[in-house]
C-alpha cells in the first residue's frame, strides 16, 4: 500500500512525464513545419541554389519564364516530394492555422508554470497558513491562522489614531465596566451585587444578566463580525438602545436619564475573555471614555469541575463522565497545545517568552477548526473555548493578553478572585467601589472616600438558579485532583510570576498572588 505522500509524488512525476512528451512532440512538429517552411518558400534548397536552376532554365528555354502564382507551389511541392520529408499532421494544421502557434506556446508555458509549483511543493513544502501537525503530542506549535492577521491589522490601525482621543460618546451614555468572566468564578452573584444600588449606588447593570452582545458577533464568521465592528455596528449607542432598559425613564428619554442621574453602566460576559479582537476592537475607549475591565477568576481546578456539571446537567453536553472527558482529545487536544507553548516558552527570554504565549493562545482561541464541533454548533465561529473545560481555567495567557491590549492597564484592569471575594466579601465589594469610583468628578455629590470606606456585613445573595450552583456540593475525586494539578503546574506559575510583575491587577492590591486561592 503506498502512502499518501508516495501517491503524490507519482502523480507529480507523471505530470512531469506528460510534460516531457508534450515538449517533445512539440520540438517534433516545430522541426517539421521547419522544414516545411523551408520547403514552401525556398524549395527545400538553399535560395542561391534555386536561383541558379531558374537562370539555367530560362537560358536553355531562351525566354523568360514568367511564372504564375500557384506554379511555384506545384514546383515546391515536387522538391518536397523529391526531399522525401512528409508533413506531420501538426505540421499541416501549422501552415493551415497559424493562430494555433500562440494557442500551443501559451499551452506549453501553463504546463510549464504548473509543473514548476508542482516541483516547488514537493522540495519546499508550501507555509500555508493554518499548519497542524497530526501527532499533536509531539507538537507544542500552532500556526497562525488568516483571521489572527485580520486582527493585527485592525490593531495596528486603531494604534496608529489612538494618540489624544476623546471618547466618541457621552461619558454617561457609555458603559463603565464590563465583566470578561471567567465561567463558574461568581459572576453572577458579582452582577447582581453590582446592581444593588444600596452597594454601588450609580451601577446600573444590562436587562438580562448577561449581556453577551459581542458574543454574538462571532455568530456568522469572524470576517464578517470584523466588518460589522469597524462599520461601527456594536458601538456602544446601538448596544445601549439594544440591552439597558430603563423603566422610568420616557422613550427617547434615556440619554437623559442616564445623565441626570450620572448612572454608570455595565455588564457580564464571560465568553468575552475567549475574544482576542474585543481589547483590540475596544482600544480607543479605555482612556478616553474610561472603560474598565474585571476578570474573576477561580481555582482552575474548582472551576473546571463546576464548569463540567454546569455542562453536564444544565446543557446536557456531555453524556460521560468526568474522566473520560478530560480523556476525550476534543479537550486534551488543545490543553495540550497551550501545554507545550508554556513548557516550551521556559528556555525563551521574558519578552520572546510572552509574545509567543499570546500568539499560540490568540491561535487556539479563534482555531475553529481543530475540535471544536461544540462551539459551531451553537452557532459560535472563530470563538471555540467557550465548552473547554481545560483550557478556560489556564488564566494566564488570557491575563497576559488583556493585560498587554489594554491601555493603561493600571486603571483599567483588574482580576479578583472567587476566593478572595467569598473570604470577605464586604472587603471584597469595598475595593471594588473604591475601584470603580477613581473617576469621580469633583462636582459629583457621591462621597468618593465613604465608597472606599468599610462596608461591614454584605453576604453576598446565593441565587436559586441552577446553573449558578452546579457541583451542588459533589466533590472533586482526590486522585484526579492531583493529576490535573500537576497538568496545570506551568500555567498556575506563570500566572504568579506574572502577577508578582504586575500587583495592580489584582483587585486591593493587598494580597498576594498565593492568596489568590486560599479561602
Ligand atoms: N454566594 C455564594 N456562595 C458560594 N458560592 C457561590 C455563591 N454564588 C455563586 N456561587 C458559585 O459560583 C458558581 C457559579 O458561578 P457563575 O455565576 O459565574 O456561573 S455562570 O458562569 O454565570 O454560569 C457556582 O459554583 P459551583 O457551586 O461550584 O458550581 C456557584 O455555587
Amino acid at each position: 500500500m503506498k502512502n499518501r505522500n508516495e501517491k503524490t509524488c507519482s502523480a507529480y512525476l507523471y505530470i512531469l512525464k506528460i510534460f516531457g512528451n508534450f515538449c517533445t512532440w512539440l520540438k517534433e512538429s516545430h522541426e517539421a513545419s521547419s522544414s516545411l517552411e523551408r520547403s514552401l518558400f525556398k524549395g527545400g534548397k538553399p535560395l542561391a541554389k534555386m536561383k541558379t536552376e531558374i537562370k539555367r532554365k530560362t537560358r536553355l528555354d531562351g525566354t523568360t519564364h514568367h511564372r504564375k502564382p500557384g506554379l511555384e507551389q506545384n514546383n515546391v511541392d515536387e522538391d518536397y516530394e523529391m526531399s522525401n520529408e512528409k508533413p506531420s499532421l501538426l505540421a499541416k494544421l501549422y501552415r493551415s492555422y497559424p493562430m494555433r502557434r500562440c494557442i500551443l506556446t501559451f499551452l506549453s508555458l501553463g504546463l510549464g508554470i504548473v509543473s514548476l509549483l508542482t516541483i516547488q511543493q514537493i522540495f519546499f513544502p508550501s507555509s500555508s497558513p493554518v499548519e497542524r501537525t497530526k501527532d499533536w503530542k509531539g507538537s507544542t506549535t500552532l500556526a497562525a491562522e488568516p483571521i489572527v492577521k485580520i486582527v493585527e491589522t485592525a490593531a495596528a490601525t486603531t494604534t496608529k489614531n489612538r494618540k489624544n482621543l476623546t471618547c466618541k460618546y457621552s461619558k454617561y451614555n457609555h458603559p463603565s465596566l464590563i465583566v470578561i468572566g471567567e465561567m463558574k468564578c461568581a459572576t453572577s452573584t458579582l452582577y447582581y451585587a453590582l446592581n444593588d444600588h444600596d452597594l454601588f449606588p450609580e451601577m446600573y447593570g444590562s436587562k438580562g444578566y448577561e449581556a453577551q452582545w459581542y458574543t454574538w458577533t462571532m455568530k456568522e464568521n469572524l470576517n464578517q463580525s470584523l466588518k460589522r465592528i469597524r462599520s461601527n455596528e456594536f458601538a456602544w449607542p446601538n448596544f445601549r438602545k439594544e440591552r439597558w432598559s430603563f423603566d422610568e425613564a420616557s422613550p427617547g428619554e434615556e440619554d437623559v436619564y442616564i445623565r441626570q442621574r450620572r448612572l454608570k453602566l455595565f455588564e457580564k460576559s464571560p465568553p468575552y475573555v475567549l475574544l482576542p479582537h474585543l481589547p483590540i476592537y475596544l482600544s480607543e475607549e479605555f482612556v478616553p471614555c474610561n472603560l474598565k475591565v474585571l476578570l474573576m477568576i477561580r481555582h482552575p481546578i474548582r472551576r473546571l469541575w463546576s464548569q463540567f456539571w454546569h455542562q453536564s446537567e444544565v446543557k446536557n453536553l456531555f453524556s460521560q463522565n468526568f474522566q473520560n472527558v478530560l480523556r476525550h482529545s476534543q479537550y486534551t487536544h488543545r490543553f495540550h497545545k497551550l501545554h507545550g507553548a508554556l513548557v516550551t516558552s521556559s528556555s525563551m527570554s521574558k519578552d520572546q517568552r510572552e509574545q509567543y504565549i499570546m500568539d499560540q493562545w490568540q491561535a487556539l482561541m479563534y482555531d475553529d477548526k481543530v475540535c471544536c464541533q461544540l462551539g459551531t454548533n451553537w452557532g459560535y465561529y472563530g470563538f471555540c473555548c467557550q465548552f473547554d473545560i481545560l483550557v478556560r481555567s489556564c488564566y494566564y495567557p488570557a491575563i497576559l493578553w488583556w493585560d498587554r491590549h489594554i491601555d493603561q492597564p493600571q486603571n483599567h484592569f483588574r482580576v479578583l478572585s472567587y476566593e478572595a471575594f467569598f473570604r470577605d466579601p464586604a472587603l471584597a465589594i469595598q475595593r471594588l467601589r473604591c475601584w470603580l469610583h477613581d473617576d469621580i468628578d469633583s462636582d459629583v455629590a457621591n462621597d468618593k472616600e465613604g465608597l472606599c470606606k468599610s462596608l461591614v456585613g454584605y453576604v453576598p445573595v446565593k441565587t436559586s438558579k441552577k446553573h449558578m450552583g452546579a457541583t451542588d456540593g459533589r466533590e472533586i475525586p482526590q486522585d484526579t485532583f492531583q493529576i490535573l494539578t500537576q497538568m496545570f503546574e506551568p500555567c498556575e506559575t506563570l500566572l504568579m510570576q506574572y502577577l508578582h510583575e504586575h500587583p495592580y491587577l489584582i483587585l486591593g492590591q493587598q494580597d498576594t498572588p498565593e492568596q489568590l486561592w486560599s479561602k
